[in-house]
């Protein structure tokens, strides 16, 4: 699969028309909490199928019923990392494809004037207990956000991340690629800009993106 977008070489928006016709219904600003949950997990589900696609695998001989074979299991532990709140929709559909990751939480919020991210959760045990991490989190906006979680994973002892979103700014690309340019992008889409304080929207949002997307999830905007 090859990068399709602009300079950073590991930016990876989905070409799929489910991701595209499921982000258009998920941009709506009619579409309920309940639907907009819906299209979360399943855009979770697809790009986490995407974001693995070089997953190394254990090759080992099987049985079938009728003959031995060759057979290939997952030979690396993966973690989940959802960051609260956002993040939390996209467990649900990353979990159907990888029942066996374990997922571990950070929670992070944006300061509204600021918009610098404050941590506020972490339980991460002093070793690493998996070996590639896929950041969960549906926006990608200034990346502040993405570069805090992953400065922590990356001082928990993983070198291996990846970070899944629905939408991500320009700048927020530019951003995460400058501090971690090992970190791949799984996104939907990749949107015009961040808003300014020219725009009807407060200041550091994607635009035309989907509105706040922990707002959207639970109802509270
Ligand atoms: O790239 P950034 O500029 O850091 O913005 C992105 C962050 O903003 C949103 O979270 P928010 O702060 O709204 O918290 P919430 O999930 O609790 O709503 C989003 O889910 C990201 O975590
Ligand atoms: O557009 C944005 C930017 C940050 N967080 C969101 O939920 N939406
Ligand atoms: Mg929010």
């Amino acid at each position: 699969m090859s990068s399709a977008w602009g300079t950073a070489g590991n930016v990876y928006p989905s070409a799929h028309p489910l991701a595209r016709h499921k982000l258009t219904l998920l941009r709506r600003k009619t579409t309920e909490p309940k639907k907009f949950r819906e299209l979360v997990a399943e855009l979770a589900m697809m790009l986490v199928y995407e974001a693995t696609q070089d997953l190394p695998l254990h090759l080992e001989p099987i049985e079938t019923p009728l003959t031995v074979t060759q057979g290939a299991t997952m030979a690396a532990k993966i973690g989940l990392i959802p960051i609260l709140r956002a993040g939390l929709g996209m467990v649900e559909g990353a979990w159907k494809l990888l029942p066996q990751a374990e997922v571990w939480h950070l929670g992070l919020y944006r300061d509204e004037k600021t918009l610098q991210p404050v941590a506020y959760y972490n339980k991460l045990p002093t070793e690493p207990t998996v070996q590639l991490c896929l950041i969960l989190d549906p926006m990608l906006a200034t990346g502040g956000s993405a570069i805090a979680a992953v400065d922590v994973l990356k001082n928990w002892g993983v070198s291996r991340i990846k970070f899944v979103g629905l939408i991500a700014a320009p700048e927020g690309i530019t951003a995460l690629h400058s501090v971690h340019p090992d970190v791949d992008i799984h996104v939907a889409a990749v949107d015009e800009r961040l808003t300014t304080r020219d725009d009807p929207f407060p200041p550091g949002f994607i635009w035309p993106g989907l509105g706040d997307a922990g707002d959207r999830q639970f109802g509270t905007g």
